[in-house]
């Protein structure tokens, strides 16, 4: 099978070609692995554009040893899902593409979800076990896509804006962290920039109304029971409509497919991995700050007395994912047992539809994998995860 390796030189501390070059392509050439083509990425989106002519030039199934973080990958999936292959490749679809993950990037979400990393995160072993998977057993898992569309007002005819993810897609704050973090890049390359980008954005809560839609084979959306552990059926959620709408203000809005963890220590969505989904499903974590029993109202007061309690849940994902028990007692602090509300909403959805609200300007930005998107005003995002077909996709040595 033909091979091409691609890194890019700028993702995470900038190392990518000195890895590759001391343990990666002796590791590679020790198992008789030949890469046909090693190339950097010179710009952002060239990623995409480097696969294109590659597979063009090939037939069959092709590898890639792809050493980046996760934003490189999610550039050639949507590269690859908007373009149409010229040659002998035309007329045939995109065969499936077998990805050897080598973490070189600041997050490295979806290769720590697949790969839960020890104390040692850093250690050469630890991050050459998707190229060992590639050369020994060559095991591959396919991705689920979370197909994000931004559709403009009913009354704009223009075409909808389509983004792929395979890590998270999020509005409300993690989309702004997103947004602001990229400006802090270049002073703080490590993972500390989100944490400056969460405080100064602690504050905001975001206005929209969101449609939960079910999963094919589920029927129904499921919500997460802190008191059994499980998912259950949602409420609203029956045979004759099992649409769940919500109504905001949400301080957070995230969904994820294939990962239960954003960074190596933040399982934010911990159940995908504890409680593996059957089907393509978004794992959705939400925080409603007026369930809290002490705020019954949207004002500043109490969005400023709700950020400590916003920090104590992203702090709970730190801890394993322990955000997802916490609940309020009856005055509003946070409890682990009991039976009041639940902070975090977790959902396990087939999709799910965000409409933000016209005058909330911060409402309309939409992360996907961290790629920033703006919904426009009268518009909404609609996302929904879907199964890869056989044969085709996108699949990760693991
Ligand atoms: N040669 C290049 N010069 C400048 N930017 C590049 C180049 N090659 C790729 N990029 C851009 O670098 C960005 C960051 O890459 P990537 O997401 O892989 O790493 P990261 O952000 O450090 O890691 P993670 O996404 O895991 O947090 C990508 O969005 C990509 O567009």
């Amino acid at each position: 099978m033909p091979v091409i390796a691609i890194y890019n030189p700028v993702c995470g501390d900038g190392n990518a070609k000195p890895f590759l070059d001391q343990h990666v392509l002796p590791l590679l050439s020790q198992h008789g692995k030949i890469i046909d083509t090693l190339v950097a990425t010179e710009h952002a989106g060239h990623a995409g554009h480097l696969l294109v002519d590659f597979l063009e030039s090939r037939e069959g199934d092709i590898s890639v040893v792809l050493a980046s973080g996760d934003g490189t990958l999610h550039e050639i999936i949507n590269t690859l899902s908007s373009t149409t292959l010229k040659g002998p490749r035309a007329t045939s679809p995109i065969p499936r593409l077998h990805f050897a993950l080598v973490p070189c990037g600041t997050a490295n979400a979806l290769y720590s979800s697949l790969f839960p990393p020890p104390a040692e995160s850093d250690s050469v072993d630890y991050r050459l076990q998707s190229i060992r998977s590639f050369v020994e057993s060559s095991r591959t898992l396919p991705l689920t896509l979370a197909i994000a569309t931004l559709s403009s007002p009913p009354s704009v005819t223009k075409r909808p804006q389509v983004a792929i993810s395979s890590v998270v897609v999020s509005t409300a704050l993690h989309a702004t962290i997103l947004r602001d973090s990229e400006s802090l890049r270049k002073d703080i390359p490590g993972t500390e920039r989100f944490k400056v980008a969460a405080r100064n954005n602690s504050a905001k809560w975001y206005n929209s109304y969101v449609k939960l839609l079910p999963a094919p084979l589920a029927g129904r959306v499921q919500v997460y029971d802190p008191a059994h552990q499980a998912f259950v059926d949602h409420p609203e959620s029956d045979e004759a409509d099992p649409i769940v709408d919500l109504h905001g203000p949400f301080a957070y809005f995230l969904s994820t497919v294939n990962v239960d963890r954003l960074e190596p220590a933040f399982r934010v969505t911990p159940l995908a991995r504890t409680i593996p989904p059957v089907e393509a499903t978004c794992e959705l974590v939400l925080l409603r700050p007026l369930r809290d029993p002490s705020l019954s109202r949207d004002d500043p007061d109490a969005r400023k007395a709700f950020v400590p309690k916003l920090w104590e849940v992203l702090s709970g994902a730190y801890k394993d994912g322990a955000h997802i028990d916490l609940r309020y007692g009856a005055g509003g602090e946070i409890v682990t047992g009991g039976n009041g509300p639940a902070l975090i909403e977790y959902f396990r959805c087939g999709g799910w539809e965000w409409i933000p609200d016209d005058a909330d300007e911060d409402a309309h930005i939409l992360c996907s994998d961290g790629a920033i998107f703006y919904i426009e005003k009268g518009g909404r995002a609609v996302c929904s995860a879907a199964t890869p077909k056989d044969n085709a996709g996108f699949a990760v040595y693991a």
